[in-house]
């Protein structure tokens, strides 16, 4: 048993907690990360980058099998060990990348171990107990799992956590969850020929809340994949090592079977292992210790969070950027900044992706915020007909005051990229008619951005003529 004492103590060494030592180590050496689990970060091992290996392997798939399209004669054959074996190397190559950066931290600065609050300045760890001037959760969060179905299917079961570690792909899945694990996994799976059955309970698809493009994101995956959406599920059993699932659909009962069931339900925070409650009852679940959202501090205690732990939508950047907005504010306390925001950006890589930039249809509903709205098809765009890809859409909002653009959501091929020029563009507050001054190249995948634009101009007043 021992005591110490530090200017910073940050709990949780993923992206968030490594962002947030990388500012702190500017200003002071005595510093401690704790950390419970592997030191490889989230997004490394389970998280972006195997599911991004797995989706890249799906789209070579597919693209092979649909070369006749280009006049092109190819067999192909999916190999369910290599597939899964270039995942994982390549896996293994990221993860060791993200802990060759924390090896070449100081010993003195690293903790293995749970972290637990005594008081706002005081942490046990073990058999230790760690006094900190400030500090900084960023632990994280974890698959959502129902224990039912844990306990009826045992290794059957598989979440985000273990999906990647499969030696070989399998031959059939149920994916339970209809957000963006749930769509990347689930399609990317059917294009590598693993018969696939997607559930969802609502009407909600990849993140996606523009009604229109839901639909048609639902048209989509439906054409690949047996999508059961708008279910409730009443049980799931092993029956000879297969999984049953037992569903109700429009009043109507269902079951469909597979090897293995994907649970992608969400995720639940980690708030809840760090005893919080030694400070404040409320501070027990994540709903009750929200951080100011320009800061990262707890309420005016010396905490700060960033990270997965304290958001409803788990994103790399967002958490780097909140890790680093704790770091530098932990290391002034008291005298904390503000700073400005990101404008939101999400992208799902499926095929079409799916992505929005700035504000949501159902956000600016929600806010009840004037907009207007445009839309384009991407049935006939140029470039995407070429590249046998043109299908979905992009939605646009813009403001009917200050004609500035407010918000996109797109359903089509590359959607990342667009969606990155949308977001910089709204974060630098640009109007409509300042966006279709700039090029459009010809023939290119921005040309159905420029029609939206034009679509969008047309809607707002004083510009309409
Ligand atoms: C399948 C999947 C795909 C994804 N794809 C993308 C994508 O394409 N793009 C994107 O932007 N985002 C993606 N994400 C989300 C992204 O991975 C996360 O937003 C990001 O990794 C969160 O980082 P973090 O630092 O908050 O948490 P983590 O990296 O999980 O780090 C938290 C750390 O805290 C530790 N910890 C927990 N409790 C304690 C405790 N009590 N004491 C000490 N340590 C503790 C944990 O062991 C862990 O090491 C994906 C996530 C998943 C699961
Ligand atoms: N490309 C990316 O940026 C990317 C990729 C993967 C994951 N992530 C992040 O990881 C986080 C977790 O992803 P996720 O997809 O697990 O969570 P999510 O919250 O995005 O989606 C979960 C979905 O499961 C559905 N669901 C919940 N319970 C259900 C049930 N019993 N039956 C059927 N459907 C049910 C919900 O309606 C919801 O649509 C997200 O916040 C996401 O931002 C991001």
């Amino acid at each position: 048993m021992s005591q110490h004492s530090y200017d910073v103590v940050i709990i949780g060494a993923g992206t968030a907690g490594q962002s947030a030592y990388n500012q702190v180590v500017k200003h002071t050496s005595n510093v401690l990360v704790v950390n419970a689990g592997p030191w490889d970060t989230t997004c490394a091992r389970v998280g972006c980058m195997p599911s991004k290996l797995l989706i890249e392997a799906a789209k070579y798939a597919h693209a092979s099998q649909h070369a006749s399209e280009f006049g092109i004669d190819n067999q192909t054959r999916i190999d369910p060990k290599a597939t899964m074996q270039r995942v994982q190397q390549l896996r293994d190559y990221f993860t060791g990348h993200a802990q060759a950066l924390v090896d070449q931290w100081p010993d003195e600065h690293k903790k293995q171990g749970k972290a637990r609050y005594l008081d706002a300045n005081t942490l046990e760890v073990g058999q230790d107990t760690i006094c900190t001037k400030t500090s900084i959760i960023a632990t994280g969060s974890t698959p959502r799992i129902d224990p039912q179905w844990q306990q009826a299917l045992m290794h059957k079961l598989l979440t985000s956590d273990s999906i990647f570690n499969l030696p070989a792909l399998p031959k059939s899945i149920i994916v339970v969850g209809n957000g963006a694990i749930g769509i990347e996994l689930a399609q990317a799976l059917a294009r590598l020929g693993v018969e696939v059955t997607l559930m969802g309970k609502g009407s909600d698809i990849g993140g996606l809340s523009n009604p229109d493009l839901r639909k048609l994101a639902t048209a989509l995956i439906t054409k690949e994949l047996n999508y059961i959406d708008h279910s409730t599920i009443e049980q799931v059993y092993l029956q000879d090592d297969q999984v049953i699932l037992h569903y109700q659909r429009n009043q109507q009962s269902g079951q469909v079977e597979a090897e293995y069931l994907l649970a992608a339900i969400g995720r639940e925070s980690s708030i809840h292992t760090l005893g919080l409650d030694n400070i404040a009852p409320n501070y027990q679940t994540i709903k009750g210790a929200i951080q100011h959202p320009l800061t990262m501090q707890l309420d005016d205690l010396p905490i700060f969070i960033a990270g997965d732990v304290s958001t409803t939508q788990a994103l790399q950047h967002e958490a780097a950027n909140a890790g680093r907005i704790a770091g530098i504010n932990a290391v002034r306390y008291p005298d904390i900044k503000q700073f400005e925001p990101y404008t939101g950006l999400s992208i799902v890589f499926s095929q079409p992706q799916m992505a929005t930039a700035g504000q949501t249809h159902q956000a600016l509903e929600k806010a009840k915020i004037a907009f207007a709205c445009a839309e384009v098809s991407y049935r006939s765009q140029g470039r995407a007909t070429i590249q046998d890809k043109n299908e979905g859409a992009i939605q646009l909002y813009g403001c009917p005051q200050t004609h500035k653009l407010l918000g996109a959501e797109l359903l089509v091929n590359e959607a990342e990229h667009l969606a990155h020029l949308l977001a910089w563009s709204i974060q630098q507050g640009l109007t409509v008619p300042q966006l279709l001054a700039m090029p459009f190249y010809h023939p290119v995948l921005e040309e159905g951005l420029r029609t939206a634009l034009v679509r969008l101009r047309a809607q707002l007043p004083e510009l309409a003529s």
